[in-house]
């Protein structure tokens, strides 16, 4: 009999999220509920101080959840220890990098690091799959360089890099556009979602560029501050989701066009 497979990489139920002290818990959001699926690319959005970093710590499990549950591949996050994680789930933040004095295939070799002994020596394999990575975000040319020699952009691309290195089947970003251009955004989205198609991977991401996330996700999760909403980008739209991420005095969604504009 054919094996049954699960189209599921990650499970929320019944979420909590927030921050634990010790005069009590501040609730950032709460009844979160949704399930990603494999090979999909996926945007968190909402306004500044919604709680997107929150959800996405809670996410891979840096910080805890106040309730609820959380799967990753069908194991309950909870018993999932942290090397089986490293696996599973690949991370790219914000915060400014510490090894700027690496070159881009020494950053980009990091990746492997769960998987190589404990001085960290690089079989052929290992090898193989970090210039796989570097040929699929197309900076093999730049595998010499510096960090500290990089644009901002071309940093975001060794980070993704790395992250690809990784091997694992979830990849979560938290804003890799902010410091880029226009154009910039542009391509670093458009190249996350070439890499869901041409890896098979999950990648999830939090953004402020919540018209590019329209026309270039499969699956989006928008934070309001009542709800938390998973759903395709267009069934998002005809729930008229959008209108209620910021208040309406500045700049409406214009579900036409699915982007917001300013207000005469
Ligand atoms: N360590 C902390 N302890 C308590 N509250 C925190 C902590 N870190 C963040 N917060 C609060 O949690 C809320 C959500 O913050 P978070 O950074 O998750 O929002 P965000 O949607 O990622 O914001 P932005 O888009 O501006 O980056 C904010 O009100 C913030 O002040």
């Amino acid at each position: 009999m054919a094996k049954e497979t699960s189209h599921s990489i990650l499970k929320v139920e019944e979420l909590s999220i927030g921050y634990k002290s010790k005069k009590g818990d501040t609730l950032i959001a709460s009844d979160i509920n949704f399930e990603l699926q494999k090979g999909q690319l996926i945007g968190l959005v909402g306004a500044n101080g919604i709680g997107k970093s929150t959800l996405l710590r809670t996410l891979i499990k840096v910080q805890p959840e106040l309730s609820g549950r959380l799967f990753l591949n069908q194991k309950d996050l909870k018993s999932t220890s942290i090397l089986e994680l490293a696996k599973q789930l690949s991370i790219v933040l914000t915060e400014p990098l510490s090894s700027k004095n690496l070159s881009v295939f020494e950053l980009v070799s990091l990746g492997r690091h769960p998987y190589t002994n404990w001085i960290g020596r690089l079989t052929e394999a290992d090898s193989a799959i970090i210039n796989k990575a570097l040929t699929l975000v197309n900076i093999t040319a730049l595998k010499d360089k510096k960090c500290y020699e990089l644009s901002d952009g071309q940093l975001q691309k060794v980070m993704i890099a790395r992250a690809l290195a990784q091997d694992t089947d979830l990849i979560v970003l938290d804003e890799p556009t902010s410091h880029l251009d226009m154009y910039h955004k542009a391509y670093i989205l458009k190249l996350l979602q070439k890499l869901t198609k041409e890896t098979g991977k999950t990648i999830l991401f939090s953004s402020h560029e919540i018209d590019l996330a329209i026309q270039l996700c499969d699956t989006m999760i928008v934070m309001t501050k009542d709800q938390v909403v998973c759903n395709q980008p267009c069934q998002l739209i005809s729930e008229g989701i959008f209108n209620a991420l910021f208040p309406k005095d500045l700049i409406v969604f214009d579900e036409k066009t699915g982007s917001f504009r300013v207000t005469k």
